[in-house]
């Protein structure tokens, strides 16, 4: 169980790592970083408006920044949609010695699941075509850093949480 207090989500926006990593934590009795929600506290500023006022090249490597920080530390670790897209992302990920959990969504369902939500700035620059093409891209980013890989679609939140500790406590 040990090995627990510390796991990394990614998957692409709306997959639930924000939502799934607080529930896990709660049920691990341990902390929950959410790397947006980190970049937030330490700007000040929400993710959105940094984005529109600096782009996404410099949130980038802000972001990079704040997962070298907390890559190490126990805890639940959820990232943003886009941590994959930096290879030196991908290699502390890989490097880190925290078992990292791809939730993996199909596109239909991300944009169920979005289609009210004014905080994710790509979302707004996005068409449905752009969405898919993203997420085509980015998949095999995803599998490349992930130890374990939950399908979301037909689970909720707390279904999610029990499978990954299903599947941690099985390997
Ligand atoms: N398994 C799920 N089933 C249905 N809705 C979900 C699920 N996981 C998250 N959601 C909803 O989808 C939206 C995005 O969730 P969030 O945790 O912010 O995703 P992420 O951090 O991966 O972008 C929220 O409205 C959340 O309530
Ligand atoms: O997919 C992305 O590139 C992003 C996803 C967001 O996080 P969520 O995945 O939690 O929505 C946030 O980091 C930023 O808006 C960029
Ligand atoms: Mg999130």
């Amino acid at each position: 169980m040990d090995q627990m207090r510390q796991l990394v989500l990614v998957g692409f926006m709306g997959a639930g790592k924000t939502t799934v990593g607080a529930q896990l934590a709660t049920k691990m009795n341990t902390y929950q970083r959410d790397l947006d929600q980190l970049i937030e506290q330490r700007l000040g500023e929400t993710i959105a408006s940094y984005f529109d006022r600096v782009g996404e090249h410099q949130f980038r490597q802000f972001e990079t920044q704040i997962l070298q920080e907390y890559a190490d530390q126990s805890a639940i670790l959820s990232t943003g949609g886009g941590i994959v897209m930096q290879t030196i992302n991908r290699q502390i990920l890989k490097q880190s010695s925290a078992p990292v959990v791809y939730l993996r969504t199909q596109p239909e369902e991300l944009l169920h699941r979005l289609k009210d939500d004014l905080d994710r700035p790509l979302l707004k620059q996005m068409d449905h075509a752009a969405f898919i093409k993203l997420w085509q891209y980015r998949e095999p980013l995803y599998q490349e850093v992930a130890d374990v890989t939950i399908e979301t679609d037909q689970l909720t939140p707390t279904q999610i949480v029990s499978e990954i500790i299903n599947q941690l406590e099985m390997r």
